[in-house]
């Protein structure tokens, strides 16, 4: 293992061949969401499929662009984590994994022209240094209206210059955008007895397409990304149900080395509101809380 590793740091010299630390596993990442991750059929599935046939393809024609959509707490954040985890030596860690926060990297509106400059000399700056490298950005829906903009030339095909490929790029986006649309969706088959899993991707990605296009606040809001089909794939996050949280308390039962134990399961399901009014079907902040309540119950 250790000559493998010293002939793909040297390769990494000849800029061409350079992958950094990206190291992906998919094995690893497809057992880790088969077991830990509640309810997300969809999501689940759309993920590995897009980044398996990116990732083997030697030379991709456009960056892969993904775009997660869902009420909070459904495990968008959770599943972007595991993919650098899997793809990348270090995870979130790793100098090739950029995360974006507006209220951390984007706080003041009135700085929008030097937040574009920078954001577009970031990317191309840690491209020319690792052409495999994944873009994060949570939360597109507080980002300063316009800042997306300066992003769009990176997400389609046309950019292979002076020897940086932007096209072996990874850019995720994180939003609640869609969210209320997936909801009603997933009601409405519960209302009628199907089969969660049997919700196909067909009958979300429009509204959730209708959903982004209609939000002002939402970064690709007139940006052109969404009409010239940049994104590879909308990604949508189901809300959770009792036994989705149930399966987030014995995950974090097992995290902190714990047995799983029924009373705490018990008082963990009591302690959580769920939605709407009438069905009291889906967990209100879906699995967020699950971490920092847990001790209440130890
Ligand atoms: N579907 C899920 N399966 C298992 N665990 C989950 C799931 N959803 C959430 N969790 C747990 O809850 C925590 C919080 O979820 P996460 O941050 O991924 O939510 P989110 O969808 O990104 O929410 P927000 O839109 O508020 O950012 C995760 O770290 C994970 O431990």
């Amino acid at each position: 293992a250790a000559a493998a590793w010293d002939l793909a740091s040297l390769r990494c010299n000849f800029g061409d061949f350079c992958e950094c630390d990206f190291r992906p596993d998919f094995q690893g990442l497809e057992c880790d969401l088969a077991q830990h991750l509640a309810g997300q059929h969809l999501a689940k599935a759309l993920v590995v499929k897009a980044l398996k046939a990116f990732v083997h393809d030697p030379a991709p024609k456009k960056p892969l662009v993904l775009s997660l959509h869902g009420w909070t707490g459904t495990g968008k954040s959770y599943v972007s984590s595991l993919l650098a985890h899997y793809l990348f030596r270090g995870g979130l860690r790793s100098p090739h994994v950029h995360h974006f926060s507006p209220v951390i990297h984007f706080p003041h509106p009135s700085h929008i022209e030097r937040y574009k400059k920078d954001l577009k000399s970031w990317i191309q700056g840690n491209l020319t240094a690792c052409s495999r490298s994944l873009f994060l950005f949570d939360e597109m829906d507080k980002l300063p209206p316009g800042l997306m903009e300066v992003l769009r030339p990176f997400l389609g095909s046309s950019w292979v210059v002076y020897g940086t490929n932007y096209r072996k790029a990874i850019f995720i986006f994180i939003s609640n955008t869609g969210g209320e649309q997936i909801n009603q969706v997933v009601l409405e088959a519960w209302r009628s007895r199907r089969d969660r899993e049997e919700i196909r991707l067909q009958e979300l990605e429009p509204a959730i397409s209708r959903a982004v296009l209609d939000n002002p606040q939402h970064g690709f809001w007139r940006s052109g990304i969404v009409e010239e089909h940049l994104l590879d794939a909308v990604v949508p996050f189901l809300p959770l149900q009792r036994h989705h949280v149930r399966h987030c308390v014995l995950n974090e039962l097992a995290q902190l080395g714990l047995e799983p134990r029924d009373e705490v399961v018990q008082a963990m399901l009591e302690s959580t509101t769920f939605f709407p009014e009438d069905e009291q079907l889906f967990s209100s902040n879906g699995c967020k809380t699950v971490a920092s309540r847990i001790a209440f119950f130890l």
